[in-house]
């Protein structure tokens, strides 16, 4: 069974993408999402997370102050680093259990804003890169989040920038209006079907021709 990786810089669309790929009845594991359960519910990695970020970390109630840890790592690179190492290792593990839950699909999505970033992207046969002009991504971040444009710009400069992740990914998507995005959800979903190329050799075909 295929793995796929498919991420974007924030406010790409890589959600509303993978959502379409769930229509096709791919199964997909949300990597973010996956992260902000195990900070709640990993007694290990809360404590981790109160030892470095302080107590304000968690609500009373045992929820995560979100605001509180992303005004700190958004605005700081070695605070963001330290949350990465300690909560990617629990997410990768859940995403491992996860695809053994789900081996008689033809092909699983791993939909994750840092996939390039934190590596993780070795571990699948092929990635998508979903792109969107960064003026664009910003102002779609604000009116779904209604945060600001700092707050929105400063997420996006912890990531690494779209270009450097395009020669990395084995497939571009591009949503930015300027092309429809189902016909090209679809036509990726026939490929993943019918032409599973081994990633090394996919990558090089679309290096050659400049794709
Ligand atoms: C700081 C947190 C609590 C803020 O939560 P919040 O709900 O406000 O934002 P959310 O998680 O939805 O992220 C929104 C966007 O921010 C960007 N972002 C999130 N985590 C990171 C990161 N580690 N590095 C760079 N950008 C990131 C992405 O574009 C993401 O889609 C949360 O982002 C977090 O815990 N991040 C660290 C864990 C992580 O790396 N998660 C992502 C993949 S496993
Ligand atoms: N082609 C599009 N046209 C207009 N709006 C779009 C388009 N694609 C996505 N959006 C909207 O832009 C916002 C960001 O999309 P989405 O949440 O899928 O991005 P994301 O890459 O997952 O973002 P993040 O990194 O912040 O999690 C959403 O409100 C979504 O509805």
């Amino acid at each position: 069974m295929l793995k796929i990786g498919i991420t974007g810089n924030i406010g790409s669309g890589k959600t509303t993408v993978s959502r379409l790929f769930e229509l096709l009845g791919i199964p997909v594991f949300y990597a973010d999402d996956e992260a902000k359960k195990v900070m709640t519910a990993d007694p290990e990695l809360t404590t981790g997370i109160q030892l470095e970020f302080g107590s304000e970390a968690y609500f009373d109630d045992g929820t995560l102050n979100r605001k509180y840890i992303a005004g700190i790592v958004f605005n700081n690179p070695a605070q963001l680093q330290k949350l990465n190492a300690l909560v990617h290792p629990a997410v990768f593990r859940a995403f491992d259990a996860w695809v053994l839950q789900h081996s008689s699909a033809p092909y699983v999505l791993k939909e994750a804003a840092v996939l390039f970033e934190s590596g993780s992207y070795k571990d699948c046969d092929y990635t998508i890169l979903v792109t969107a002009p960064t003026p664009m991504r910003i102002a779609r971040v604000m009116q779904r989040d209604g945060i600001s444009e700092a707050e929105a710009q400063a997420r996006n400069d912890r990531q690494m920038p779209e270009e450097e992740k395009q020669a990395l990914a084995s497939f571009v998507l591009c949503n930015d209006n300027s092309q429809l995005i189902i016909p090209q959800v679809l036509a990726l979903h026939e490929q993943f079907l019918t032409l599973p190329l081994p990633r090394l050799l996919q990558h090089d075909i679309r290096r050659f021709f400049s794709l």
